[in-house]
Protein backbone atom coordinates (compact mmCIF):
# COMPACT_ATOMS: atom_id res chain seq x y z
CA UNK A 1 0.00 0.00 0.00
CA UNK A 2 1.27 3.61 -1.18
CA UNK A 3 1.69 6.55 1.63
CA UNK A 4 -1.38 7.76 -1.10
CA UNK A 5 -3.57 4.82 -0.33
CA UNK A 6 -3.25 5.37 3.59
CA UNK A 7 -3.64 8.88 3.40
CA UNK A 8 -7.01 8.21 1.23
CA UNK A 9 -7.88 5.41 3.83
CA UNK A 10 -7.13 7.73 6.60
CA UNK A 11 -9.22 10.73 5.74
CA UNK A 12 -12.20 8.23 4.33
CA UNK A 13 -12.27 6.66 7.91
CA UNK A 14 -12.45 10.22 9.61
CA UNK A 15 -15.10 10.95 7.10
CA UNK A 16 -17.29 8.04 7.88
CA UNK A 17 -16.23 8.04 11.51
CA UNK A 18 -17.45 11.83 11.58
CA UNK A 19 -21.06 10.58 9.53
CA UNK A 20 -21.25 7.93 12.18
CA UNK A 21 -21.44 10.39 14.93
CA UNK A 22 -23.69 12.28 13.35
CA UNK A 23 -26.47 9.95 12.55
CA UNK A 24 -26.34 8.84 16.42
CA UNK A 25 -26.60 12.10 17.51
CA UNK A 26 -30.04 12.27 14.56
CA UNK A 27 -30.74 9.35 15.82
CA UNK A 28 -30.87 10.29 19.89
CA UNK A 29 -32.56 13.46 18.73
CA UNK A 30 -35.42 11.74 16.32
CA UNK A 31 -36.63 9.44 18.69
CA UNK A 32 -36.78 11.93 21.73
CA UNK A 33 -38.57 13.93 18.87
CA UNK A 34 -40.72 10.97 18.17
CA UNK A 35 -42.03 10.54 21.86
CA UNK A 36 -42.51 13.66 22.38
CA UNK A 37 -44.97 13.75 19.34
CA UNK A 38 -46.18 10.80 20.01
CA UNK A 39 -47.33 11.77 23.61
CA UNK A 40 -48.36 15.27 23.41
CA UNK A 41 -51.36 15.67 25.25
CA UNK A 42 -54.79 17.49 23.73
CA UNK A 43 -55.02 21.32 25.25
CA UNK A 44 -58.36 22.32 27.45
CA UNK A 45 -58.84 24.64 24.16
CA UNK A 46 -61.45 27.28 24.83
CA UNK A 47 -63.69 27.51 21.55
CA UNK A 48 -63.39 31.37 20.33
CA UNK A 49 -66.78 32.73 18.20
CA UNK A 50 -66.26 34.37 15.44
CA UNK A 51 -66.81 38.09 15.48
CA UNK A 52 -70.70 38.76 14.46
CA UNK A 53 -71.22 38.75 10.44
CA UNK A 54 -67.62 37.59 10.00
CA UNK A 55 -67.50 33.99 7.91
CA UNK A 56 -65.69 31.12 9.47
CA UNK A 57 -62.46 30.32 7.93
CA UNK A 58 -61.90 26.65 6.94
CA UNK A 59 -59.10 24.80 6.35
CA UNK A 60 -57.98 21.45 4.62
CA UNK A 61 -55.58 19.12 5.82
CA UNK A 62 -54.16 16.88 3.29
CA UNK A 63 -53.19 13.90 5.45
CA UNK A 64 -50.77 11.13 4.46
CA UNK A 65 -52.14 8.01 6.51
CA UNK A 66 -48.86 5.97 6.15
CA UNK A 67 -47.01 8.18 8.25
CA UNK A 68 -48.96 7.79 10.85
CA UNK A 69 -48.89 4.39 11.50
CA UNK A 70 -47.13 4.40 14.74
CA UNK A 71 -49.95 5.73 16.38
CA UNK A 72 -53.09 3.42 17.54
CA UNK A 73 -56.32 4.14 16.38
CA UNK A 74 -57.18 6.09 19.68
CA UNK A 75 -53.91 8.03 19.58
CA UNK A 76 -54.65 8.75 15.95
CA UNK A 77 -58.70 10.15 17.22
CA UNK A 78 -56.84 12.62 19.80
CA UNK A 79 -54.77 13.79 17.63
CA UNK A 80 -57.32 14.93 15.37
CA UNK A 81 -59.28 16.32 18.00
CA UNK A 82 -56.79 18.40 19.42
CA UNK A 83 -56.07 19.91 15.67
CA UNK A 84 -59.69 20.41 15.18
CA UNK A 85 -60.06 21.84 19.11
CA UNK A 86 -57.01 24.65 18.15
CA UNK A 87 -58.70 25.47 15.02
CA UNK A 88 -61.84 26.37 16.92
CA UNK A 89 -60.12 28.04 19.76
CA UNK A 90 -59.33 30.58 17.04
CA UNK A 91 -62.66 30.55 15.67
CA UNK A 92 -62.07 28.30 12.43
CA UNK A 93 -64.62 25.69 11.44
CA UNK A 94 -63.49 22.66 12.30
CA UNK A 95 -61.13 21.43 9.39
CA UNK A 96 -61.83 18.89 6.15
CA UNK A 97 -59.46 15.90 6.33
CA UNK A 98 -58.92 14.40 2.80
CA UNK A 99 -56.90 11.16 3.23
CA UNK A 100 -53.74 10.66 0.54
CA UNK A 101 -54.51 6.76 -1.23
CA UNK A 102 -51.30 4.83 -2.65
CA UNK A 103 -52.17 6.80 -6.69
CA UNK A 104 -53.25 10.22 -5.33
CA UNK A 105 -50.62 11.31 -3.36
CA UNK A 106 -52.12 14.87 -2.41
CA UNK A 107 -52.65 16.66 -5.56
CA UNK A 108 -55.84 15.75 -6.68
CA UNK A 109 -56.82 16.10 -2.78
CA UNK A 110 -55.29 20.06 -2.36
CA UNK A 111 -57.09 20.76 -6.03
CA UNK A 112 -60.80 19.74 -4.45
CA UNK A 113 -59.88 21.64 -1.55
CA UNK A 114 -59.53 24.73 -3.45
CA UNK A 115 -62.51 23.79 -5.35
CA UNK A 116 -64.31 23.87 -2.24
CA UNK A 117 -63.05 26.99 -1.40
CA UNK A 118 -60.94 26.58 1.54
CA UNK A 119 -58.55 29.05 3.08
CA UNK A 120 -55.39 26.73 3.15
CA UNK A 121 -54.49 23.76 2.76
CA UNK A 122 -52.17 22.22 5.40
CA UNK A 123 -49.93 18.86 4.46
CA UNK A 124 -49.65 16.70 6.89
CA UNK A 125 -46.74 13.87 5.53
CA UNK A 126 -43.24 14.03 4.36
CA UNK A 127 -41.60 15.64 1.83
CA UNK A 128 -43.55 13.82 -0.96
CA UNK A 129 -46.57 14.69 0.45
CA UNK A 130 -45.70 18.44 0.17
CA UNK A 131 -44.39 17.98 -2.73
CA UNK A 132 -47.69 16.81 -4.23
CA UNK A 133 -49.81 19.10 -2.46
CA UNK A 134 -47.83 21.87 -3.75
CA UNK A 135 -48.40 20.72 -7.63
CA UNK A 136 -52.13 20.60 -6.64
CA UNK A 137 -51.73 24.72 -5.35
CA UNK A 138 -49.27 26.50 -7.70
CA UNK A 139 -50.68 28.75 -9.77
CA UNK A 140 -53.47 29.62 -7.21
CA UNK A 141 -54.12 32.21 -3.91
CA UNK A 142 -54.44 29.46 -1.74
CA UNK A 143 -51.68 29.08 0.64
CA UNK A 144 -50.32 25.86 1.86
CA UNK A 145 -48.55 25.19 5.56
CA UNK A 146 -46.89 22.21 6.58
CA UNK A 147 -47.74 19.72 9.53
CA UNK A 148 -44.52 18.08 8.91
CA UNK A 149 -44.47 14.05 9.63
CA UNK A 150 -41.83 12.69 7.57
CA UNK A 151 -37.95 11.82 8.33
CA UNK A 152 -36.24 14.05 6.37
CA UNK A 153 -38.82 17.26 6.07
CA UNK A 154 -36.42 19.41 3.85
CA UNK A 155 -38.83 21.92 3.10
CA UNK A 156 -40.06 22.61 6.40
CA UNK A 157 -36.29 23.00 7.70
CA UNK A 158 -35.34 25.26 4.88
CA UNK A 159 -38.67 27.57 5.72
CA UNK A 160 -37.71 27.41 9.48
CA UNK A 161 -41.44 25.66 10.01
CA UNK A 162 -40.95 23.37 13.21
CA UNK A 163 -40.87 19.96 12.10
CA UNK A 164 -40.94 18.86 16.37
CA UNK A 165 -43.10 20.46 17.16
CA UNK A 166 -47.01 20.29 16.01
CA UNK A 167 -48.56 22.94 18.24
CA UNK A 168 -45.63 25.20 16.98
CA UNK A 169 -46.44 24.04 13.47
CA UNK A 170 -50.03 24.89 14.07
CA UNK A 171 -49.49 28.27 15.40
CA UNK A 172 -48.24 29.34 12.34
CA UNK A 173 -51.56 28.89 10.46
CA UNK A 174 -52.76 31.46 12.19
CA UNK A 175 -49.68 34.02 11.85
CA UNK A 176 -51.60 34.77 8.77
CA UNK A 177 -48.13 35.55 6.85
CA UNK A 178 -47.82 33.93 3.82
CA UNK A 179 -44.48 34.41 1.42
CA UNK A 180 -44.39 33.60 -2.27
CA UNK A 181 -41.61 31.08 -3.40
CA UNK A 182 -40.85 30.07 -6.57
CA UNK A 183 -41.02 26.08 -7.34
CA UNK A 184 -39.07 23.70 -9.61
CA UNK A 185 -39.75 21.58 -12.50
CA UNK A 186 -38.07 18.07 -12.95
CA UNK A 187 -38.44 16.63 -16.69
CA UNK A 188 -37.48 13.24 -16.56
CA UNK A 189 -36.53 11.86 -20.01
CA UNK A 190 -36.07 8.22 -19.17
CA UNK A 191 -34.76 6.29 -22.89
CA UNK A 192 -33.20 9.97 -23.36
CA UNK A 193 -35.99 9.64 -26.52
CA UNK A 194 -38.94 10.00 -24.88
CA UNK A 195 -41.46 11.57 -26.64
CA UNK A 196 -43.62 13.09 -23.43
CA UNK A 197 -41.33 13.23 -20.69
CA UNK A 198 -42.77 12.76 -17.11
CA UNK A 199 -42.84 16.49 -15.31
CA UNK A 200 -42.63 16.83 -11.56
CA UNK A 201 -42.70 19.64 -8.73
CA UNK A 202 -39.66 19.99 -6.72
CA UNK A 203 -39.87 22.31 -4.07
CA UNK A 204 -36.19 21.60 -1.97
CA UNK A 205 -33.43 19.77 -4.99
CA UNK A 206 -33.69 17.40 -6.92
CA UNK A 207 -30.29 15.54 -7.87
CA UNK A 208 -29.25 12.73 -9.68
CA UNK A 209 -25.97 10.34 -8.99
CA UNK A 210 -24.27 9.66 -5.51
CA UNK A 211 -27.34 11.51 -3.71
CA UNK A 212 -30.16 9.77 -5.73
CA UNK A 213 -28.40 6.53 -5.04
CA UNK A 214 -28.25 7.19 -1.53
CA UNK A 215 -32.24 7.87 -1.46
CA UNK A 216 -32.96 4.50 -3.17
CA UNK A 217 -30.62 2.52 -0.69
CA UNK A 218 -32.35 3.48 2.22
CA UNK A 219 -34.89 0.65 3.34
CA UNK A 220 -38.39 1.27 5.04
CA UNK A 221 -37.48 -0.51 7.77
CA UNK A 222 -33.91 1.29 8.54
CA UNK A 223 -36.36 4.39 8.00
CA UNK A 224 -38.57 3.78 10.61
CA UNK A 225 -35.87 2.34 13.63
CA UNK A 226 -32.89 4.89 12.27
CA UNK A 227 -34.63 8.02 10.82
CA UNK A 228 -32.64 10.66 9.18
CA UNK A 229 -29.67 8.29 10.03
CA UNK A 230 -31.03 5.69 7.51
CA UNK A 231 -29.40 8.49 5.00
CA UNK A 232 -26.06 8.19 6.74
CA UNK A 233 -26.15 4.79 6.63
CA UNK A 234 -26.76 4.42 3.02
CA UNK A 235 -24.50 7.58 2.25
CA UNK A 236 -21.80 5.39 3.01
CA UNK A 237 -22.40 2.68 0.81
CA UNK A 238 -23.10 4.34 -2.02
CA UNK A 239 -20.05 6.29 -1.19
CA UNK A 240 -18.13 3.66 -3.35
CA UNK A 241 -19.04 3.90 -6.81
CA UNK A 242 -17.90 5.33 -10.31
CA UNK A 243 -17.67 8.68 -12.06
CA UNK A 244 -20.34 9.35 -14.28
CA UNK A 245 -19.83 11.20 -17.86
CA UNK A 246 -22.14 13.55 -17.77
CA UNK A 247 -22.71 16.91 -20.03
CA UNK A 248 -24.10 19.93 -18.34
CA UNK A 249 -25.77 23.20 -19.76
CA UNK A 250 -27.10 25.94 -18.22
CA UNK A 251 -29.64 28.12 -19.69
CA UNK A 252 -29.02 27.44 -23.14
CA UNK A 253 -25.35 27.52 -23.33
CA UNK A 254 -23.48 24.78 -25.22
CA UNK A 255 -23.25 21.77 -22.74
CA UNK A 256 -19.83 21.23 -20.47
CA UNK A 257 -18.75 17.43 -20.09
CA UNK A 258 -17.89 16.29 -16.29
CA UNK A 259 -16.96 13.60 -15.12
CA UNK A 260 -19.42 13.45 -11.31
CA UNK A 261 -21.14 11.25 -8.62
CA UNK A 262 -23.43 13.96 -8.64
CA UNK A 263 -25.34 16.85 -9.85
CA UNK A 264 -27.81 18.23 -7.46
CA UNK A 265 -30.07 21.17 -8.42
CA UNK A 266 -31.72 23.19 -5.20
CA UNK A 267 -34.47 25.66 -4.88
CA UNK A 268 -33.21 25.98 -1.67
CA UNK A 269 -30.26 24.51 -0.36
CA UNK A 270 -30.44 22.97 3.43
CA UNK A 271 -30.47 19.41 4.36
CA UNK A 272 -30.20 19.98 7.94
CA UNK A 273 -29.67 23.24 10.25
CA UNK A 274 -26.06 22.97 10.15
CA UNK A 275 -25.63 21.03 6.43
CA UNK A 276 -25.96 23.59 4.17
CA UNK A 277 -25.38 22.23 0.26
CA UNK A 278 -26.09 25.49 -1.66
CA UNK A 279 -25.59 28.21 0.60
CA UNK A 280 -26.79 31.20 -1.70
CA UNK A 281 -30.07 29.42 -3.36
CA UNK A 282 -33.12 31.52 -1.97
CA UNK A 283 -36.53 29.99 -2.54
CA UNK A 284 -38.08 33.49 -3.31
CA UNK A 285 -34.55 34.59 -5.57
CA UNK A 286 -36.71 33.42 -9.31
CA UNK A 287 -33.28 31.17 -9.75
CA UNK A 288 -32.18 27.34 -9.22
CA UNK A 289 -28.83 26.98 -7.76
CA UNK A 290 -27.03 23.46 -8.59
CA UNK A 291 -23.48 21.59 -7.07
CA UNK A 292 -21.92 19.34 -9.05
CA UNK A 293 -19.64 16.92 -7.11
CA UNK A 294 -16.48 15.08 -8.37
CA UNK A 295 -14.94 13.44 -5.64
CA UNK A 296 -12.33 10.74 -6.51
CA UNK A 297 -11.26 8.59 -3.71
CA UNK A 298 -11.18 9.24 0.18
CA UNK A 299 -9.09 12.12 -0.28
CA UNK A 300 -11.95 13.74 -3.02
CA UNK A 301 -15.00 13.05 -0.57
CA UNK A 302 -12.73 14.92 2.07
CA UNK A 303 -12.47 18.31 0.08
CA UNK A 304 -16.06 17.59 -0.23
CA UNK A 305 -17.38 17.19 3.41
CA UNK A 306 -15.46 20.27 3.93
CA UNK A 307 -16.22 22.34 0.96
CA UNK A 308 -20.07 21.43 2.29
CA UNK A 309 -19.17 21.93 5.78
CA UNK A 310 -17.52 25.33 6.11
CA UNK A 311 -20.30 26.70 3.98
CA UNK A 312 -17.14 27.29 0.99
CA UNK A 313 -19.37 29.49 -1.73
CA UNK A 314 -16.23 29.79 -4.54
CA UNK A 315 -15.88 26.32 -5.32
CA UNK A 316 -13.28 24.20 -6.04
CA UNK A 317 -12.57 21.44 -8.87
CA UNK A 318 -14.04 18.37 -6.60
CA UNK A 319 -17.20 21.05 -6.26
CA UNK A 320 -18.06 23.17 -8.50
CA UNK A 321 -21.40 25.70 -8.16
CA UNK A 322 -23.67 27.14 -10.84
CA UNK A 323 -26.50 29.66 -11.28
CA UNK A 324 -29.39 29.63 -13.69
CA UNK A 325 -33.11 29.28 -14.56
CA UNK A 326 -32.56 25.99 -16.98
CA UNK A 327 -30.34 22.79 -16.20
CA UNK A 328 -30.28 19.96 -18.97
CA UNK A 329 -28.13 17.26 -17.68
CA UNK A 330 -27.28 14.12 -20.18
CA UNK A 331 -25.58 11.53 -18.83
CA UNK A 332 -24.05 8.81 -21.02
CA UNK A 333 -25.42 6.18 -18.89
CA UNK A 334 -28.83 6.39 -17.11
CA UNK A 335 -28.21 7.76 -13.27
CA UNK A 336 -30.80 7.42 -10.56
CA UNK A 337 -32.80 10.58 -10.08
CA UNK A 338 -33.85 11.88 -6.89
CA UNK A 339 -37.10 14.69 -6.17
CA UNK A 340 -36.80 16.27 -2.43
CA UNK A 341 -35.39 13.02 -1.08
CA UNK A 342 -37.38 10.27 -2.95
CA UNK A 343 -35.66 8.18 -5.62
CA UNK A 344 -37.64 8.03 -9.12
CA UNK A 345 -35.61 5.48 -10.74
CA UNK A 346 -32.87 6.13 -13.40
CA UNK A 347 -33.22 8.62 -16.50
CA UNK A 348 -30.92 9.40 -19.49
CA UNK A 349 -31.20 13.47 -19.55
CA UNK A 350 -33.33 15.70 -17.21
CA UNK A 351 -33.76 19.06 -17.14
CA UNK A 352 -35.01 21.59 -14.41
CA UNK A 353 -36.75 24.57 -14.92
CA UNK A 354 -38.27 27.58 -12.26
CA UNK A 355 -41.44 29.11 -11.80
CA UNK A 356 -40.53 32.07 -9.74
CA UNK A 357 -43.05 32.89 -7.19
CA UNK A 358 -46.30 31.00 -8.08
CA UNK A 359 -46.80 28.92 -5.04
CA UNK A 360 -47.96 31.06 -0.98
CA UNK A 361 -46.48 29.27 1.80
CA UNK A 362 -47.54 30.11 5.06
CA UNK A 363 -44.15 30.01 6.85
CA UNK A 364 -42.00 32.63 9.30
CA UNK A 365 -40.33 35.61 6.87
CA UNK A 366 -37.63 34.35 4.96
CA UNK A 367 -35.36 36.99 5.85
CA UNK A 368 -35.11 39.60 8.39
CA UNK A 369 -37.89 42.63 7.42
CA UNK A 370 -38.77 41.04 4.07
CA UNK A 371 -42.63 41.67 3.18
CA UNK A 372 -44.99 38.91 3.25
CA UNK A 373 -47.30 37.99 -0.15
CA UNK A 374 -49.90 40.36 -0.77
CA UNK A 375 -53.60 38.90 -0.30
N1 LIG B 1 -52.74 6.04 1.44
C1 LIG B 1 -51.52 5.65 1.06
N2 LIG B 1 -51.19 4.34 1.07
C2 LIG B 1 -49.98 3.91 0.70
N3 LIG B 1 -48.97 4.74 0.33
C3 LIG B 1 -49.23 6.05 0.31
C4 LIG B 1 -50.50 6.58 0.67
N4 LIG B 1 -50.44 7.93 0.58
C5 LIG B 1 -49.20 8.23 0.14
N5 LIG B 1 -48.46 7.11 -0.01
C6 LIG B 1 -47.05 7.02 -0.40
O1 LIG B 1 -46.33 7.93 0.42
C7 LIG B 1 -45.43 8.68 -0.40
C8 LIG B 1 -45.22 10.04 0.17
O2 LIG B 1 -44.70 9.90 1.45
P1 LIG B 1 -44.30 11.19 2.27
O3 LIG B 1 -43.80 12.24 1.42
O4 LIG B 1 -45.40 11.64 3.13
O5 LIG B 1 -43.16 10.69 3.05
P2 LIG B 1 -41.69 10.49 2.52
O6 LIG B 1 -41.37 11.29 1.29
O7 LIG B 1 -41.54 9.03 2.47
O8 LIG B 1 -41.03 11.21 3.68
P3 LIG B 1 -39.77 10.78 4.40
O9 LIG B 1 -38.93 10.02 3.41
O10 LIG B 1 -39.18 12.10 4.76
O11 LIG B 1 -40.26 9.98 5.55
C9 LIG B 1 -46.09 8.73 -1.75
O12 LIG B 1 -45.15 8.88 -2.75
C10 LIG B 1 -46.81 7.40 -1.83
O13 LIG B 1 -45.93 6.47 -2.39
Amino acid sequence: MTVADLLDTGVLAVFLALAALVAFSLLLRERRTTRRLRTQQVPPAAPAAPAAGAPRRRAAIVVNPTKFTGLDEHSLRRRQAYVAAVFRSHGWEDPLWLETTPTEHGRQQARDAVAQGVDIVLAAGGDGTVRSVAEGLAGTSTPMALLPAGTGNLLARNLDVPHTDLAAALDLVFSEEDVRVDVGWLEVDRSGRDAEPERHLFLVMAGLGFDAAMMAGVEDRLKQRLGYGAYVVSGARALWGPQAKVQVSVDGQAPAPVRTRAVIVGNCGKLTKQLVLMPDAEIDDGYLDAVVLSPRGGIGWGEVAWAIATRDRRGQRRVRHLRGKRFEVTCQEPQEVELDGDPIGPAHRVTLTVDPGVLRVRCPPLRAGAHAAPR
